[in-house]
This record gives structure tokens, C-alpha cells and sequence, in this order.
């Protein structure tokens, strides 16, 4: 694929633009971690994020939680800024009340779970919409358990995290996220504490999830398989930099890129 096609792809999302990445740069002491980066997702577009250890994936959805801040450039979901070049960086409206709002339409599943330990698996559920969208009790259940049902976990409900295996406590980490019915969901190499099997079950979860709703998802995962089946568009990251886009039957059939190529020869190796 052309350098040209590369630049196409990163900003042809499906039905218009929705999250902006504008010229965004991120540095610790002398380790660049975004260098000018710029791209955009469609509404409802799936774009996956791949590439070496420490090239800058896991940064991007930080800043789409605003947990982390860039040095200069836009980023932007929607019509709500959550960072402006304008600005140098720093939040737009860091108060309480947008970055509720931004919590709420963004919500991202962990490598490690992340689940309230001393919460039953339906409270981990009904906790955020009922404190947070203000939902009453009786309909943050009903949509819990419906949600539990989809990963499998509906006869779990009174249990404890720590009466669950690994794969369910993440299947539960994903009912909580989109129990919050949010815009866009991050997913941050989900199976990577995983069991073979237990994520394979998880990942099966993700491919309903993908299938049944419309949100967007952005997802760093080193399960290629996964990647190539739920994947409107894959992001190849490399120091800082975005260095191939395409589809993913080209990126992982027929990479462009030299890199591209020893990275995902690098991670048929490990698998
Ligand atoms: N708070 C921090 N202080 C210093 N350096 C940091 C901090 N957070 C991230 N980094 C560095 O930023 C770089 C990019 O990290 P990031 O987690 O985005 O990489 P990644 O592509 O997701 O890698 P991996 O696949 O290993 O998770 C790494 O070199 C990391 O060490």
C-alpha cells in the first residue's frame, strides 16, 4: 500500500469522523511517546491498535479516559474537547461535571479487571449507572442482568470477584463498561492475563458485543485472529507513530511495511 493509501486510512471512518486525533505529541524526558500524531474514528467503527511494546498504543486510550494528558494537539470525541492545542495541552473544562460527562460516554476494560472486590457481581454492574447515570436500582438491574446474560454470567450474580475465574471476572468487566451504555468502549489487551482458553471465552464475548451493538471500539490486543474478525481498521504504531492502516485482511495478509511485517511475524512467534 502506498504512503498515500496509508494517509487515506487514517481518517476514513465509517459515516464521518467522530474521535479526533489532531497533531498530538506526548513526550517523558527523552522518550517520545506520541510524535505528531494525527488521526480519526468513525461513529460505530472498530479500529484496532498494534505494534511493539512501549510504541505508544495504551497512551492513546489514557487520553481518551483523560487520564493522561498530551504536551501539545486536539483530542477531541464528538463535539467535546477533551484536550486543545489552543490551550497547550492542558483539559478544556477539567471540572468535575465534563469529566463526568466524558466518563460517561468512554469507558475502557483493563488487562487486570478492575472489579470492586467487595461488591457481588451484580452491584459491580448496577454501581456506575445507578451513582453516575442516576439510574434507579430497578432499572440499572434489569440492564445488568441482561448484560450478564450476554457473557454468560447470569448465575453469578451473588457471587464475589474472587469466587470467579479470571475469564469471568473480565466477561463481568465488560457487562460493567457497557452497562454504562457508552459511545465508545476501550478495550487495553483484555486477554493478556489470560488463560488460552479463558480468552478465548472472553474474546467470544467481545465478537457478540461487536456484532449486537454499534459502538465504537478501539482496542490494543496482541490476538491477531480476534483483531482480524471484529476490525473495520487496524492501526500499526511504531515509536510514536502511526506507520500503516489499512484493513485488516491487507495489514495482516499483505503489510506494507517492513516493520509491520517483523512485528506480526514477531507475534506468530509467541503465539
Ligand atoms: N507515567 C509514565 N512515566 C514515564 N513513562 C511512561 C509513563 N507512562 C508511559 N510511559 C512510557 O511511554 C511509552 C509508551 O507506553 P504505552 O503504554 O503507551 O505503550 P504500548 O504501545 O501500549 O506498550 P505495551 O504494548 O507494552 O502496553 C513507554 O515507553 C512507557 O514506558
Amino acid at each position: 500500500m502506498s504512503q498515500a493509501a496509508t494517509e487515506a486510512a487514517l481518517t476514513s471512518g465509517k459515516d464521518g469522523q467522530f474521535i479526533h486525533f489532531d497533531k498530538v505529541s506526548k513526550r517523558f524526558g527523552d522518550n517520545v511517546v506520541l510524535d505528531d500524531l494525527s488521526f480519526a474514528v468513525g461513529a460505530g467503527e472498530r479500529v484496532t491498535l498494534i505494534g511493539p511494546s512501549g510504541s505508544g498504543k495504551t497512551t492513546i486510550l489514557r487520553m481518551l479516559m483523560t487520564l493522561m494528558k498530551p504536551d501539545t494537539g486536539t483530542v477531541r470525541v464528538g463535539d467535546d474537547y477533551l484536550f486543545h492545542e489552543e490551550r497547550n495541552g492542558s483539559l478544556v473544562d477539567a471540572s468535575e461535571a465534563h469529566i463526568r460527562k466524558v466518563r460517561q460516554r468512554i469507558t475502557m476494560v483493563f488487562q487486570s479487571f478492575n472489579l470492586f472486590p467487595n461488591m457481588r457481581v451484580l452491584r459491580n454492574v448496577t454501581e456506575a449507572p445507578v451513582h453516575v447515570l442516576g439510574l434507579s436500582k430497578e432499572e440499572a438491574e434489569e440492564r445488568a442482568l441482561g448484560l450478564l446474560a450476554m457473557v454468560g454470567l447470569d448465575h453469578k450474580i451473588d457471587s464475589y470477584p474472587s469466587q470467579l475465574s479470571g475469564g469471568q471476572q473480565q466477561r463481568v468487566a465488560i457487562a460493567r463498561a457497557l452497562a454504562m451504555r457508552p459511545d465508545v468502549l476501550l478495550l487495553d489487551e483484555v486477554t493478556s492475563a489470560l488463560d488460552p482458553e479463558l480468552a478465548a471465552g472472553v474474546l467470544d464475548v467481545l465478537r457478540d458485543v461487536a456484532k449486537t451493538t454499534d459502538v465504537t471500539m478501539l482496542c490494543v490486543t496482541h490476538a491477531m485472529k480476534f483483531a482480524r474478525d471484529i476490525s473495520h481498521r487496524v492501526l500499526m504504531f511504531c515509536e510514536g507513530k502511526i506507520i500503516e492502516a489499512a484493513p485488516p485482511e491487507q495489514m495482516f495478509d499483505s503489510p506494507d511495511h517492513e516493520r509491520t511485517r517483523s512485528f506480526l511475524q514477531s507475534v506468530l512467534d509467541e503465539a
